[in-house]
């Protein structure tokens, strides 16, 4: 349906244009007759073909695809849209007939079908990858037939008042340099973009119909030229709204920089991280941009993104990708400039790294000494935020991390990680095999640490298991005491359906019944009726 609304762009805009043209410059309505009226049924044949198909085009009733044909022609046939649609489509042609083959105007019905060109470009809009740049061709697309429109009926005044007979209507045709067709129109369109452009430079008009031509299109002008400020004004801001979205606000930054007299080293070493940012596409904000959308689309929008990096990350290589799902929606990306320190020996963690682009060195206290160069899809900063059973350093820094050039990271909080690992318990034993082997190397583990989460992991295996244990017998209680109640309801019936059976029987036996019921009474039989018509109590019948 889509690509069919694209199609219609076509006779719509052909009708449009080419109607008006052959209206007011009859020479080259009658010079090229049999190629307009082939293009004129073509856009017939289009027009019946669009009301076909849209009879079978689905609708959306409170969220629900109607794709029945019967209800389809029937919500078309009742539509204002199917109205104006045959309206549009009625055989005018015939009155060619009565006004002759030069009167294109009979099909003037054919402009009703504009509503169809909105919707497709309307649609293209929202779809299109560059919707500024599509606005400002659609504003062209508009000024241009309104440009077309007015240079026809500039020639059709020109012809009605005589050309050549004043220097603001169209020169007479006997000058040769007037008289081409091509000429003709050409000057027409440049007559009416002056006027509409409100460059002002057309002659001054004599008399009253061109004066009252002009004021009309000076106020139309006015419109038009507000609409092309405020469209391009439009597309300015978006332009720069979509920047601020996607990068910190540079202008403002500089501002507060500037106010603060901040040394000009920094000032250069600011600018050139946002450099970086912009040249490289580094978008800073994903987070706030996705969070409009619902969290599924978020989530498949982020995996698809991030998950080849996040893959080729050696712990998460062997995670389910439930966990990789939930990871990646904690990534904050951030970007460090060369030279910069990711974090210092001794400072406190809050978070670890993934890199994601570039390559940043383990350094020494002096600063020069390297231990180890980390690269794409690597990670560090876990172990001060893991609580590693026998890490010296606690919750601090173990190292100096710094960024050899620029590096693309993305930071995962302690908070997220915690709760992501808290349910992946496999992933959270390999950060920590990888800790705890760096802590061994820089000697800085507690051996008796390590015992003890030897021991306090076996304590936890064994509640685990009691755990386990506990919820099997709760489950088995549950059981019987269901089962328990069940066969308490059925006595309780069986009970009541006794009564009824003994309270039947009562008024047959003999007058002596109740000294056999004595009799039975004394021998220690239990009796069933307390009285003659009192219910037994399920105690009773138990005796
Ligand atoms: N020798 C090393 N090789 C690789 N990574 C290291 C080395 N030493 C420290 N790190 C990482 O550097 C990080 C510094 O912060 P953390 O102590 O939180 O976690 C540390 C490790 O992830």
């Amino acid at each position: 349906y889509y690509v069919w609304l694209q199609v219609m762009i076509f006779p719509v805009i052909y009708n449009w244009v080419i109607i008006i043209l052959r209206t007011c410059f009859t020479t080259i309505a009658l010079s090229y007759l049999p190629v307009w009226l082939t293009l004129d049924y073509l856009a017939d044949l289009m027009y019946m073909a669009d009301m076909i198909i849209t009879v079978h085009t689905g609708y959306l009733d409170q969220g629900i695809l109607i794709r029945d044909v019967a209800q389809l022609r029937k919500r078309y046939l009742h539509s204002t849209t199917f109205f104006r649609d045959l309206v549009s489509l009625l055989p005018t042609d015939f009155l060619y007939f009565v006004f002759g083959i030069h009167a294109p105007l009979v099909r003037i019905n054919r402009l009703l079908r504009i509503p169809r060109l909105n919707e497709a470009l309307d649609r293209m809009e929202t779809r299109t990858s560059y919707p500024n740049t599509f606005r400002i061709s659609k504003l062209m697309i508009y000024i241009f037939v309104l440009i077309h429109w007015n240079a026809c009926l500039y020639f059709a005044l020109s012809s009605y008042i005589g050309f050549g007979s004043d220097r603001w209507v169209y020169p007479n045709m006997t000058d040769p340099a007037f008289a081409s067709m091509r000429r003709q129109y050409f000057y027409c369109f440049w007559f009416s973009a002056q006027i509409f452009t409100t460059v002002g430079d057309t002659p001054l008009p004599k008399r009253e119909e061109e004066y009252l031509f002009m004021i009309a299109d000076l106020l139309i002008a006015v419109l038009v030229f507000a609409s092309i400020v405020g469209n391009v004004g439009n597309v300015i801001t978006s332009l720069r709204d979509r920047d601020n979205v996607f990068f910190p606000n540079h202008e403002l930054v500089k501002a507060y920089l500037r106010s603060h007299h901040i040394s000009k080293e920094l000032r250069q070493r600011i600018d050139s991280w946002y450099q970086h940012l912009h040249i490289n596409k580094k978008i800073m904000r994903e987070n706030e941009i996705l969070q409009q959308l619902p969290v599924h689309l978020r989530t498949e929008i982020a995996v698809s993104v991030h998950l080849p990096t996040l893959s080729k990350v050696t712990i998460f290589q062997s995670c389910e990708k439930s966990l990789l799902e939930e990871l990646v929606l904690k990534l904050t990306p951030q970007v460090f400039s060369p030279g910069e320190y990711v974090c210092r020996k001794g400072d406190v963690g809050h978070e670890m790294y993934i890199i994601r682009e570039g390559k940043l060195a383990v350094v020494a206290d002096d600063g020069v000494t390297e231990f180890a160069v980390l690269g794409e899809s690597n990670f560090f900063g876990e172990i001060s935020i893991l609580n590693i059973k026998g890490n010296k350093s606690g919750n601090r820094r173990t190292a100096n991390i710094r960024s050899i050039g620029y590096s693309d990271l993305f930071s995962l909080s302690k908070e997220d990680l915690t709760d992501v690992l808290s349910e992946f318990p496999a992933a959270k034993r390999h950060l920590e095999e990888k800790g705890r082997q760096i802590l061994t190397k820089m000697g800085i583990l507690e051996e008796s640490g390590e015992q003890e989460e030897g021991e306090a992991e076996k304590v936890e295996t064994k509640i685990g298991r009691l755990e386990r244990k506990l919820e099997i017998l709760q489950t088995k209680l549950a059981r019987l005491m269901s089962e328990l109640e069940s066969s308490h309801c059925k006595m309780q019936a069986r009970v009541e359906q006794l009564e009824w059976e003994v309270a039947a029987i009562e008024p047959q036996l003999p007058e002596d019944g109740g000294g056999e019921r004595e009799k039975g009474r004394s021998e220690g039989v239990a009796p069933l009726m307390t009285g003659d018509t009192g219910p037994i109590d399920s105690t009773q019948l138990h005796t």
